[in-house]
């Protein structure tokens, strides 16, 4: 399987060591516009590679895509050098908007004359408006962007934590937009079939509280991380590769990445069956009321997004 990384910056680095970990890609082409860039992290790599499954690894142009399977695009100015991290904004990832639409703008109808069979992971900021900007441009609907599955694997991590028992065994899910107004699904949280706000409600410690904390750390975790090493890398990293493994293994495993919702007639995170066509199905989660407006109000807000740039 081949596969093109555009943009290799921190997450596009980070991410093809994933993948590579992962062993799910037999040739990787990297492309940046800092040619000295791609051509400095595949040497990197390449020295690492007895160690790792098989694999090339190579820094080209676009035209070294023909015949990419899948093209994963992290192009783009990221939250620190686009000035959105501040928590008191709402607008959050979305100020990176205008920025990297004008971006995609060029390099999605470059990718097509040469890769145009390929299936297409949006992972620049905010990837869900700029995924239907993706979809236009290219004018298939092999399209998906990365969405809400870095939150919802915050989630999980954060309930572990609260719960003490081990991630793989919470599932919880974060839909709408990846950015301020995502929405945290609290009500079919679960241990093992448990509810998790029973659980939570047996504890001496307040209720709201404990979720006030939580949705604050999961909502601005990426600010967090920015503080600490200028950009969010290794955990969408490993969502990339893991994604991009169930696209080259046609798997069909169901994951909160964002694609485009007939019914809201917008990009966003439900719960959607990956294989290597994109996506083919989409689930709507069990939600309350409340959630189901908090929905709603995200769709909202990313359909008024998507109308500035399509
Ligand atoms: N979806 C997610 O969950 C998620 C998580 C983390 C970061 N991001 C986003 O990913 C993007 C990349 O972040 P980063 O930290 O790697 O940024 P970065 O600045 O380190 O890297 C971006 C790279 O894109 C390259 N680039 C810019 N325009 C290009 C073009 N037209 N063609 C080819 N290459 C081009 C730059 O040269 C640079 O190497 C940002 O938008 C960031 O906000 C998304």
């Amino acid at each position: 399987m081949k596969v093109g990384v555009i943009g290799v910056g921190a997450v596009g680095a980070a991410a093809t060591m994933a993948l590579l970990a992962r062993g799910c890609a037999r040739e990787i082409v990297l492309v940046d516009q800092n040619r000295a860039r791609a051509k400095g992290v595949a040497l990197d790599i390449d020295y690492g590679l007895p160690l790792l499954p098989p694999a090339d690894v190579s820094a080209g142009e676009a035209t070294d895509l023909t015949g990419a399977d899948l093209l994963i695009i992290t192009a783009g100015v990221n939250e620190a050098a686009g000035g959105a991290t501040d928590r008191n904004d709402p607008t959050g990832r979305l100020r990176l908007l205008d920025h990297n639409a004008a971006i995609y703008r060029d390099l999605v109808p470059e990718l097509m004359t040469t890769a145009p069979e390929a299936t297409i992971m949006v992972v620049t900021d905010p990837p869900d408006p700029l995924a239907a900007l993706t979809r236009t441009l290219a004018g298939h609907g092999r399209v998906f962007s990365t969405g809400t599955v870095l939150d919802t694997l915050r989630f999980r991590r954060h309930l572990s934590q609260l719960l003490q028992v081990r991630a793989e065994d919470v599932q919880a899910l974060v839909v709408g937009e990846h950015g301020t107004s995502e929405v945290l699904l609290w009500s079919s949280a679960n241990v093992g079939g448990v509810p998790v706000l029973d659980i939570l409600s047996r504890r001496s410690e307040p209720i709201d509280r404990a979720r006030a904390q939580v949705e604050s750390e999961i909502r601005f975790a990426n600010i967090s991380i920015i503080e600490g090493i200028g950009a969010s890398q290794y955990g969408i990293g490993a969502v990339v590769a893991r994604l991009a493994e169930a696209v080259v293994r046609n798997e069909q495993a169901l994951f909160t990445v964002a694609a485009h919702d007939p019914a809201r007639g917008v990009t966003l995170s439900l719960l959607s069956a990956l294989g290597s066509h994109g996506v083919t199905q989409t689930y709507l989660p069990a939600m309350t009321e409340d959630e189901q407006q908090a929905l709603e109000h995200s769709a909202e807000i990313l359909r008024q997004a998507t109308a500035k740039i399509t």
